[in-house]
C-alpha cells in the first residue's frame, strides 16, 4: 500500500491514512534495538541496546516474557542505565549480542550491587542454552561471581545470542548492564582496586588517626568523625559485597542486609553529631540541632523496631531516608555556622555542597536521568565522601592547632600579670620551683628579693587608682631593666614585687637590690599630664653567702622561709624610715 502511494504521487484518502498510521504504530510496537556487536565493543555499558517491559500481575516465564518480547510489548532504553524508580515491580529485558568473528569470552555486569534477584537466559536460536541467577538477596558464596556486582562470565559463539533478564529489587529499580571483554574486565578491576583503595586507604587512615586522637585527647569531635569516616568504609565495603567476600562468606543475604543497615545509620548518625560539635550549633541554632538529635534518636529507634519485627523494607526506607537527609542537614548546619560567622563555615559548607553534589550526580547517573551514566559518574559519591573527609580532617587538624595554642595563651594567662605583664605569685613558684633544687644540688648561692612602693595607697589617692596602675607598671619595668637574663620576676601582691635571683650571693643581690632603688627613686612618674611625681621602694634581701643561709647549708632551708626572711628585712625596711634595703636576717644595708 505504501508503495502504491508512492507510485501514484497523489494525496492518500482518509482510509489509506488510517492504514498508513496503523502501519507505522504496528512497526513502532516491534521495537527492534540495534544488536551489541561483539567486533565493536571492548568494554561497554549496552543500555541504549536494551528493550524492556515491566510484569504487571503474576510473575512471568522466561517463555511467555519472550513471546511479548517479539509481540512488540517492550520499550526501548534511551539510557546506558535502566532506570524505573524505587519498589517497583520487577523488570524483564533483552538485548542481543551478534558475534561476527571469534569465539570470545565476556564478562556480562549489573553495576548496582542492591539489586535483589536477577535471573539471565541465553538464547541462541530459540533454545536457552545457559540460566544464570544471582543478586543482592542471595548469599555472596551463592552468587555466579564472588564479585562487587551481579555478573558472569560466558563464551559466547559465533552468531546471535539473545539476552533476556528479569531484574527483581525493593531498592531502586536502576540497571546498568556492562558487557566487556573479559581481559578489559580484569583490567578495570585492577584499576577500580586502586581507586578504591585509594580512597578507602586515606579514609581509614584518617579515620584510625582520630580515633588515635580521641584515645588520649578524649575529646568528643574525633571520636565522632573517627566513627564517621571507618562506618562509611566499612559500610561501602558491605555493600559492595567486598567485606563479606572476605570475613562473613557463610553468614547469607540476611546478616549482610541488616549489617549494611546498621552501618548505613551509625555513620550517619556519628557524621551528624559531629557536625553539630565541631560547629557548635546549639549555640546559635537550637532549633536545627534539636531536630538533628531527634532524627538521630528516632530514625535508629525505628531501625530497631523494624529489625525486631524482621521488617527489612521499612529499615532499609528509614536509613534511606536518614541518608538523604544526612547531606540536606550537613549543608544546613554550614549555611547557619556560615551567618554565625563560625570559624571553618565556609570550608564545612563548600564540603558538604561538593560531597552533595557528587552524591546527586552518582544517584542521577544510576537513575538514568540527565547525567550520563559512566565510571567517573558512578564514583562520584565515593570521591565526594573522601573530598569531604578530608576537608573536615583538616578542619579538625586546624581546632586541634588552635585548641594547643589556645591552651598555651590560656597556661600563660594563669601564669602571668595581667597589668605588669610579670608572673604572678603561681607563676613564679612553678618557675623557681625547679631552679631552687638544681641550686641546691649543685651548692650554688641563691637570693631572694622584695620590693614593696612606699606610701602606694597615697598614690592611688592622690591620682586615682588609673595613676596607681601606671605607676605600678613603671616599677615592674625597672624591676625587669634591672634583672638579668636568669632572673625570675614577679608581681607578688598588690604593690609588692620578688625577684629570684639565681647564681645570686646575698651581697650581690644587695648592690642589685640598691641599684633598684636608685633608679627608682630618680626616675619621676607621670600621670596624666601632672606634674610628676617621685616614687620610692623598700626592699628585703635574703640570701646565701657561699652556699648556706644564716649559716645553714642550703639542704636545710626552703624556698618558702628565705621568700619569709626576704618579707621580714622588708618588714624592717618599711618600720625604720622606708626607702632603703635591709638584709636578712634583718641587717639593716643603708
Ligand atoms: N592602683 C592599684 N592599686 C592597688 C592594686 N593592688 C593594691 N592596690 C592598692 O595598694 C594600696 C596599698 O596600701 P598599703 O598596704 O596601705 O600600703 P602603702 O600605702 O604602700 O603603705 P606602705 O606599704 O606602708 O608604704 C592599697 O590602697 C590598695 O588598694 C592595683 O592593682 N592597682
Amino acid at each position: 500500500m505504501l508503495n502504491k502511494l508512492l507510485i501514484k504521487f497523489r494525496f492518500p484518502t482518509f482510509t489509506e491514512l488510517i492504514v498508513l498510521v496503523l502501519l507505522l504504530f504496528i512497526s513502532s510496537n516491534h521495537l527492534q534495538a540495534a544488536p551489541v556487536n561483539l567486533n565493536e565493543i571492548k568494554d561497554n555499558a549496552v543500555g541504549k541496546s536494551v528493550l524492556y517491559f515491566q510484569e504487571t500481575k503474576q510473575r512471568l516465564s522466561v517463555d511467555n516474557a519472550m513471546a511479548l518480547f517479539s509481540d512488540g510489548y517492550a520499550t526501548q532504553s534511551t539510557n546506558d542505565s535502566v532506570s524505573l524508580g524505587i519498589g517497583v515491580s520487577s523488570v524483564w529485558l533483552t538485548f542481543d549480542i551478534e558475534n561476527p568473528e571469534n569465539v570470545q569470552d565476556y564478562r556480562l555486569a549489573v553495576e548496582t550491587p542492591w539489586l535483589d534477584i536477577i535471573d539471565t537466559w541465553l538464547v541462541r536460536d530459540g533454545r536457552v542454552v545457559r540460566h544464570i541467577r544471582g543478586g543482592d538477596a542471595m548469599a555472596f558464596e551463592e552468587r555466579p561471581m564472588q564479585y562487587r556486582f551481579y555478573a558472569f562470565e560466558h563464551t559466547y559463539d559465533i552468531g546471535k545470542t539473545q539476552i533476556f533478564m528479569r531484574v527483581e529489587s525493593l531498592g531502586p529499580m536502576a540497571i546498568p548492564i556492562r558487557l566487556s571483554r573479559v581481559d578489559k574486565a580484569i583490567s578495570r578491576d585492577i584499576a577500580a582496586g586502586y581507586q578504591y583503595g585509594f580512597l578507602y586507604g586515606i579514609m581509614l587512615a584518617l579515620g584510625l588517626y582520630n580515633l588515635v586522637l580521641f584515645v588520649f585527647v578524649r575529646q568528643k569531635e574525633y571520636g565522632l568523625y573517627s566513627l564517621y569516616l571507618i562506618g562509611f568504609v566499612i559500610n561501602s565495603l558491605s555493600y559492595t559485597g567486598q567485606l563479606h567476600a572476605v570475613f562473613t562468606p557463610d553468614y547469607g543475604p540476611y546478616f549482610q542486609d541488616w549489617t549494611d543497615i546498621f552501618l548505613m545509620i551509625t555513620y550517619s548518625v556519628a557524621g551528624l553529631h559531629f557536625a553539630r560539635h565541631l560547629l557548635d550549633t546549639k549555640a546559635y541554632a537550637p532549633k536545627l540541632d534539636q531536630f538533628v538529635i531527634r532524627t538521630t534518636i528516632i530514625i535508629p529507634t525505628g531501625m530497631m523496631f523494624g529489625f525486631f519485627l524482621d521488617e527489612l523494607v521499612f529499615s532499609i526506607n528509614l536509613a534511606f531516608i536518614l541518608n538523604c537527609g544526612f547531606v540536606t542537614l550537613f549543608i544546613a548546619m554550614g549555611w547557619y555556622a556560615l551567618k554565625e560567622k563560625k570559624p571553618f563555615a565556609v570550608i564545612f559548607l563548600f564540603s558538604s555542597v561538593v560531597a552533595a553534589i557528587c552524591i546527586t550526580i552518582s544517584s542521577l547517573a544510576v537513575a538514568g536521568i540527565l547525567v550520563p551514566y559512566n565510571d567517573y559518574t558512578f564514583k562520584a559519591i565515593e570521591v565526594g565522601m573522601a573530598f569531604e573527609a578530608i576537608v573536615l580532617a583538616m578542619i579538625l587538624a586546624r581546632q586541634f592547632r588552635m585548641a594547643k595554642r589556645d591552651k598555651v595563651i590560656a597556661e600563660h594567662h594563669a601564669r602571668s600579670d595581667a597589668l605588669t605583664a610579670l608572673n604572678n605569685r603561681y607563676g613564679f613558684k612553678e618557675i623557681s620551683a625547679p631552679i631552687w633544687h638544681h641550686i641546691i644540688r649543685k651548692q650554688r648561692d641563691v637570693a631572694i628579693v622584695i620590693i614593696d612602693i612606699d606610701d602606694f595607697k597615697q598614690v592611688n589617692d592622690t591620682y586615682g587608682h588609673y595613676g596607681g596602675d601606671i605607676v605600678l607598671k613603671e616599677v615592674a619595668r625597672s624591676i625587669q631593666d634591672i634583672a638579668r637574663k636568669d632572673d625570675i620576676t614577679a608581681r607578688w601582691g598588690g604593690e609588692e614585687f620578688i625577684i629570684f635571683l639565681p647564681e645570686t650571693s646575698q651581697s650581690q643581690a644587695n648592690i642589685q637590690a640598691e641599684r633598684l632603688r636608685e633608679k627608682i627613686e630618680s626616675q619621676p612618674v607621670a600621670v596624666n599630664k601632672v606634674k610628676p611625681f617621685t616614687l620610692t621602694v623598700s626592699i628585703g634581701v635574703a640570701g646565701t653567702e657561699f652556699g648556706e643561709f644564716n649559716e645553714k647549708p642550703l639542704q636545710e632551708v626552703d624556698l618558702e622561709y628565705m621568700i619569709n626572711q626576704a618579707d621580714k628585712a622588708l618588714y624592717q625596711a618599711k618600720t625604720t624610715g622606708k626607702n632603703k634595703v635591709c638584709l636578712a636576717p634583718c641587717i639593716m644595708a643603708s
